[in-house]
């Protein structure tokens, strides 16, 4: 499973998207360290902001499976540039991805930008902040 076979698999994933109200349909995909892929899209809701965005229901779809180790994401969307991942969903990767984690940020058009969980979210509020006295 390589970079761009995880964005085809996030390209799919898409397709399912329920999207009644924004109309965006969002695709993830995850890779474990092990080689399974968790898809996710997103899914919204009449009360707006209980939606879920694609790349956190792949992860807690891979969290709530067992999966623990994760080794590159790819998300897709209809966008002019690659989509951004929104904040609370960088939050939620840096909880669970490494510093050098891979995540591919792509478009239908095949443009593509992948950066690192750090570039992503730097100078994150993690585990260690809240056990330091
Ligand atoms: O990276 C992103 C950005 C947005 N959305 C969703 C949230 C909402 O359902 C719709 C419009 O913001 O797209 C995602 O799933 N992932
Ligand atoms: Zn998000």
């Amino acid at each position: 499973m390589n970079d761009n076979e995880l964005m085809l698999r996030a390209k799919k994933a898409r397709e399912k998207a329920y999207v009644p109200y924004s109309k965006f349909q969002v695709g993830a995909a995850l890779l474990t360290k092990s080689g399974k892929v968790y898809e996710g899209c997103n899914i919204e809701n009449a009360a707006y902001p209980v939606s879920l965005c694609a790349e956190r229901v792949a992860i807690f779809k891979a969290i709530s499976d067992g999966e623990t180790a994760f080794d590159q994401l790819a998300v897709v969307a209809d966008t002019e540039r690659p989509v951004p991942p929104c904040g609370s969903c960088r939050q939620v990767m840096s909880e669970f991805f490494d510093k050098g984690m891979l995540i591919h940020t792509g478009n239908l058009k095949d443009d593509r930008k992948t950066i690192t969980m750090e570039e992503l979210l730097p100078f994150s509020f993690n585990s260690s902040d809240l056990s330091h006295k």
